[in-house]
């Protein structure tokens, strides 16, 4: 099981990076963690693998289904120098480091740690929804573009918001909607790294739009966007819900000839923090 020494996350931030006090304390870089700890990789190919987990703080982004609502919706952290990052994941036994949120790359530290674990000889995976590029020590950019069935409308919030709020012009339906594909910053991180493209199914109607967006990267990328990058990944957060969603999604992944992957530590572990 995940290790107890975690993160206490404490001071909790309003705006989509976290708080105004990020990035340094004084001269230390520093960034918003969420939690921080051991597990296996439970996504994509590198399923199975013993890895530390780094969960940073703040998102872009409002996916009704977020399984991390409170590096999103509410978001929640305590700031940390990258060098107490670094001891913490130090402190641990895998060789391979897995850098999520939120979104990790909207945090221009996050470069910096990637520059400090890359030079510990760390493997690193970015978890990232692909609205953003930074130029960084990445082995495995895991990257999971968020389709139209992720944005929050009325009858799907997360926070039983009232209609004209989750509206309006401030409200997440259009700004999640506004953000959710930018295919420059796509095609930047598929030609800058190993990546695998991870889609989060919820039912048949993905199909078409997960069809479209590749044929539009394809157009625009310098590298190939092979079937096999492509992961069909089904939507759940709890063991019950995947129950509902991954038989069908391992059915598309056969009918379409692209991967699925299993969602492990939900397998394993249903939703409990930390794993
Ligand atoms: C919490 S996100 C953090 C990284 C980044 N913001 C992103 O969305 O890729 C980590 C992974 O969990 C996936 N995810 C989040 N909620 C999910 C859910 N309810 N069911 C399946 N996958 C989910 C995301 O698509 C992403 O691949
Ligand atoms: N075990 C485990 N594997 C994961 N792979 C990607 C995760 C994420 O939240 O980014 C994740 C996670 O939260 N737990
Ligand atoms: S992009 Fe990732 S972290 Fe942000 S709301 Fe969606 S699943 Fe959650
Ligand atoms: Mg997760």
């Amino acid at each position: 099981m995940p290790v107890s020494d975690s993160v206490d996350a404490e001071s909790t931030g309003t705006g989509d990076r976290g708080d105004a006090t990020e990035g340094r304390d004084g001269d230390v870089p520093t960034l918003p963690i969420n939690e921080l700890f051991a597990s296996l990789q439970g996504e994509g190919t590198l399923a199975g693998v013993p890895s530390t987990f780094v969960r940073t703080s703040g998102c872009n982004l409002r996916c009704w289904f977020c399984d991390s609502y409170h590096t999103s919706w509410e978001p929640t952290h305590a700031m940390m120098s990258l060098e107490e990052i670094v001891a913490e994941v130090e402190a641990r036994d895998a060789d391979h480091v897995v850098l999520t949120g939120g979104e990790p790359l909207l945090h221009e530290e996050s470069v910096a740690l990637l520059e400090r674990l890359d030079d510990r000889g760390y493997h690193t995976t970015v978890e990232t929804n692909g609205t953003i590029h930074r130029d960084a020590p990445i082995d495995l950019a895991s990257i999971s573009p968020k389709l139209e069935s992720s944005t929050p409308t009325p009858e799907r919030d997360p926070r039983g918001e009232i209609p004209s709020e989750s509206q309006g012009e401030g409200g997440w339906e259009k700004r999640h909607e506004n953000a959710r594909i930018d295919l420059e910053a796509l095609s930047a991180l598929v030609e800058a790294y190993p990546f695998q493209l991870k889609f989060v199914v919820t039912d048949d109607d993905d199909m078409p739009e997960i069809l479209e967006l590749l044929e539009d990267l394809r157009g625009v990328a310098d590298v190939p966007v092979r079937d096999e990058d492509v992961l069909l990944m089904p939507e759940g957060a709890t063991r019950e819900r995947l129950a509902e969603t991954r038989n069908r999604t391992a059915e598309l992944a056969m009918e379409y000839g692209f991967r699925y992957t299993p969602r492990l530590h939900v397998d394993l572990w249903n939703d409990a923090p930390e794993t």
